[in-house]
């Protein structure tokens, strides 16, 4: 039974220097999305016991405090639209400060859980890591592609766009100068895609980016579809592996409170299980965990949202049920 393996053997890392150590980075940030309260996601997640959670499961947890980016802020000052993109200058700015940590720890051994915050923070944590590891391939959950350029944006929320930054596509814009097309289309899969903008499905197919929507998750089931995300991003599971999962890729019911919610998403088992076989591989070398708003819905709503933000961090890192 080689082929089933992997499940009962305890995977040591690929990549990271034992003692496992890892970093939260939290980053209370809703710049990139229209709605407050996004920024108190890490926040509420932290609060939940997420740290203790995961020196539970045997990691060295470096925690110092949320980044508050109150000098950014404050050196961008009034931040026009650029066309149509809202609050450019101090997105960039933060995403360009976050690059630099979750590379700074990378760098230093340890794997980045970056705890947002609206998801724009990504064109951040990714650049960070394609610092330290250039042939890390990213594994994108979410009911969104988040892939608009400049030119195919309707609403102008970064948070909508960092993964087009991030593969140098659309029009060059000043601001944004530092983000490198750092990412390959061939090192980029998704998972659980439900709602696509007309521009965006374009873009997928003319750059012929892998994506398995909730479509090929009914017709396969969740376990044919990440071996086959993982098939596609890194057939020899040798390259390290950047998991960048929207709380908004779960069902409504699940994951409530977040911004941008779209029906018929993953179930909780089926969120869970993406992180687990991703853990399997041994090869995740950041994590960010993105779009919890706990000051959406009712309370109990935010409750159950914040708790699956740490369930989900804690199966990615390591957490069996078994
Ligand atoms: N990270 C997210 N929740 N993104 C939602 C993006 C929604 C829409 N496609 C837009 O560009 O505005
Ligand atoms: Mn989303
Ligand atoms: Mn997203």
């Amino acid at each position: 039974m080689s082929h089933m393996s992997t499940h009962d053997e305890a995977q040591v890392s690929k990549f990271l220097p034992s003692p496992k150590s890892l970093a939260i980075v939290g980053c209370p940030f809703s710049g990139g999305q229209p709605r407050p309260g996004v920024d108190q996601g890490p926040i509420h997640l932290v609060e939940a016991g997420l740290p203790k959670q995961l020196e539970e499961l045997g990691w060295k947890v470096h925690f110092d405090g949320h980044h508050m980016f109150e000098d950014v802020s404050a050196a961008v000052g009034a931040d026009e639209p650029i066309g149509l993109l809202k609050n450019p200058r101090r997105v960039s700015k933060v995403c360009q400060s976050v690059a630099k940590v979750v590379g700074d720890h990378a760098k230093n051994g340890q794997l980045p859980v970056t705890l947002g915050g609206d998801h724009s923070l990504a064109m951040g944590t990714i650049s960070g890591t394609l610092e330290k590891y250039p042939d890390a391939c990213v594994i994108w959950v979410d009911a969104h592609a988040d892939i608009n350029t400049a030119e195919t944006t309707d609403t102008g929320n970064i948070h909508g766009m960092p993964v087009a930054f991030l593969l140098g596509l659309g029009s060059k814009i000043d601001e944004f100068a530092w983000v490198k097309p750092v990412l390959k289309p061939h090192r980029l899969v998704y998972i659980g895609l439900r709602d696509v903008d007309a521009g965006e499905k374009r873009i997928l197919r003319e750059n012929n980016i892998k994506a398995f929507s909730m479509h090929e998750v009914d017709k396969y089931g969740i376990g044919r579809v990440v071996e086959m995300a993982l098939d596609h991003v890194n057939p020899k599971r040798d390259l390290p592996i950047h998991l960048s999962f929207d709380v908004d890729a779960l069902d409504p019911t699940v994951a409530p409170s977040t911004g941008t919610p779209v029906r018929g998403g993953l179930t909780f088992r089926e969120g869970h299980y993406i992180c687990e076989s991703i853990y399997e591989t041994g090869c995740l070398v950041a994590l960010d965990i993105m779009e919890v708003n706990p000051s959406l819905r009712d309370a109990e709503s935010v409750k159950q949202t914040v708790a699956v933000g740490c369930s989900l961090a804690r199966s990615a890192l390591g957490e069996t049920l078994l």
